[in-house]
């Protein structure tokens, strides 16, 4: 589903180049379930918006179901993320003025009737336990509610990849492990591949693959060579 090539990300630091990611070659099959870890500014994040195609590799090549994404134009960009990709972000992002059917309903792709395009939210809002809590505002949802409002937002136009960045990292111990069970159910029931970043070792430890990503920095500096960017950390049969 996803294919990595000779991937490479600087960032400029005080008009010096930082070399963040350096990825040879990273294969993600169709309908994984992975998990990524690693220390803070090893570079997470920016995988997943290179992934997403919000941030673009200064060199490298990036495939999604064999699509060339790496040539995609911004304006193509935007079409393909609307249609393939859904991205869950640790503090929700909902906007504070629309109800939790309205948050999910804005980022609906393809024309329906407003009554079936009503009738698909409210059955996502119950898979996740929210169906009377639709037309309430992200303020009065609790901040577990509030992140499966952000899951059902991502997951409701049933794009093949599904991305989560930090998904519990604000979530209380219990909530947290709610959510890990919310993610990994339903990509599973709708066969999406799910990619999800965290420092939660609990949430890391239930998912059949983990991948560890170095800081090619800190491992320079401390051996003097630039390692293999991510390793694999754990993987059993499902
Ligand atoms: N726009 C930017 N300009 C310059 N440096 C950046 C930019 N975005 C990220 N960085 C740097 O790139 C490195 C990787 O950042 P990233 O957010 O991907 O790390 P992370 O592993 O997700 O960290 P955390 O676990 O703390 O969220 C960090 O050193 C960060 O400071």
């Amino acid at each position: 589903m996803l294919h990595i090539r000779a991937l490479e990300k600087q960032f400029k630091v005080d008009g010096r180049a930082v070399p963040i990611l350096n990825i040879p070659e990273w294969r993600v099959a169709k309908g994984e379930k992975l998990a990524i870890t690693g220390p803070s500014g090893s570079g997470k994040s920016t995988l997943l918006h290179l992934v997403s195609g919000i941030l673009r590799p200064d060199r490298g090549e990036i495939y999604m179901e064999g699509q060339p994404l790496h040539d995609l134009k911004e304006s193509e960009w935007d079409a393909f993320r609307a249609h393939n990709i859904g991205y869950v972000l640790q503090d929700f992002h909902l906007i504070p003025s629309l109800t939790a059917r309205q948050n999910v309903e804005i980022a609906m792709t393809g024309r329906m009737p407003s009554k079936v395009k009503k009738a698909k939210v409210d059955g996502w809002l119950e898979r996740v336990g929210l169906q009377d809590r639709g037309s309430h505002l992200p303020s009065q949802l609790s901040r577990g509610q509030q992140q499966r409002v952000a899951i059902v937002r991502a997951l409701v136009n049933e794009p093949p990849l599904l991305l989560a960045d930090e998904p519990t990292g604000s979530l209380d111990w219990e909530t947290a492990d709610e959510i890990a069970s919310l993610l990994l159910d339903l990509s599973s029931s709708g066969a999406h591949t799910l990619i999800v970043v965290t420092h939660d070792l609990n949430m890391a430890n239930r998912f059949p693959k983990c991948l560890h990503i170095h800081d090619i920095n800190r491992m320079r500096e401390a051996t003097g060579s630039m390692p293999a960017k991510l390793e694999m950390h754990k993987e059993v049969s499902v």
